[in-house]
């Protein structure tokens, strides 16, 4: 180097995508702050699209009503794997969109596909802007929003070990009735006609079944550094 700076490493594009409670947010966001990246939740924008829809009284029922408004609500997501952030015009959305509610409901707004081409043009240019490079997690990031990612993995783990740490997360909440709801979002998610959720083809498979959460991000990070090493 000319000046003695060291070289400028290219921005990666990592997808990370798989069923619910797989591991994908926890992953995602420590594999970017462990390597400098920036991280983005797309679970959090289609969740925060449904929370306006709710707070606007659009029937959720009427797929046409949906897409009628697609476009109003100004989403911005901020990418500090240490400080996530999500907004719906200015409003600070990160609890709200956490509500059984809102999880109950957000599979029918994704399915509309008005909703998925805006959600997914805010996908695309946040990736292009991120200098370093980034993690991106949903359902359809390896296959459709990011399909020349650098690398794509899936996350996958029993319906059980799902359900058990979900419950975990919700203090008190039955297990069983938590398994179901689980199945009943992926089902919906996986079945929609517009950009379900899949496995890319030449995504990386990892169960996290039996692994723990770090064993998971070591993993994660291994394969980012082997693609970043050419291997
Ligand atoms: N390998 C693991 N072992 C044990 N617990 C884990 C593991 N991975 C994640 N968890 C825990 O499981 C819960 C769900 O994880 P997380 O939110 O990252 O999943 P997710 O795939 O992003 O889910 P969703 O798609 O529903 O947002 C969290 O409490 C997290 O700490
Ligand atoms: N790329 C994505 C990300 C999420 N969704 C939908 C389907 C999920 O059930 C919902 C909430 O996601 P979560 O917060 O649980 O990760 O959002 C999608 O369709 N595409």
């Amino acid at each position: 180097m000319e000046n003695g700076a060291a070289p400028t490493a290219k921005p990666v594009i990592v997808a990370i995508d798989g069923p619910s409670g797989t591991g994908k947010s926890s992953t995602s966001k420590a594999v970017a702050a462990q390597l400098g990246l920036s991280y983005l939740d797309t679970g959090a924008q289609y969740r925060a699209i449904t929370w306006w829809m709710v707070h606007n009284g659009i029937d959720l029922a009427d797929p046409t009503a949906i897409a009628a408004v697609a476009g109003k609500p100004e989403i911005v997501s901020g990418t500090d794997p240490a400080a996530p952030t999500i907004t719906v015009d200015g409003v600070d959305v990160a609890a709200p969109i956490r509500t059984q509610e809102i999880t109950s409901k957000v599979s029918a707004v994704s399915a509309v596909p008005e909703v998925r081409t805006r959600i997914t043009e805010l996908q695309r240019s946040l990736a292009t802007g991120a200098e370093r490079g980034i993690v991106v997690e949903g359902r359809d990031i390896g296959t459709t929003v990011l399909p020349d990612a650098d690398l794509k993995v899936f996350l996958t783990a029993s319906p059980e070990a799902r359900a058990a740490r979900r419950s975990g997360e919700l203090k008190g909440a039955d297990l069983h009735a938590t398994r179901e709801a689980l199945i009943k979002r992926d089902a919906a998610d996986s079945s929609r006609k517009t950009s379900p959720l899949a496995k890319a083809d030449d995504a990386v498979e990892v169960d996290t079944t039996e692994l723990t959460l770090a064993q998971v991000i070591e993993c994660v990070v291994t394969l980012v550094e082997e693609k970043r090493a050419g291997k």
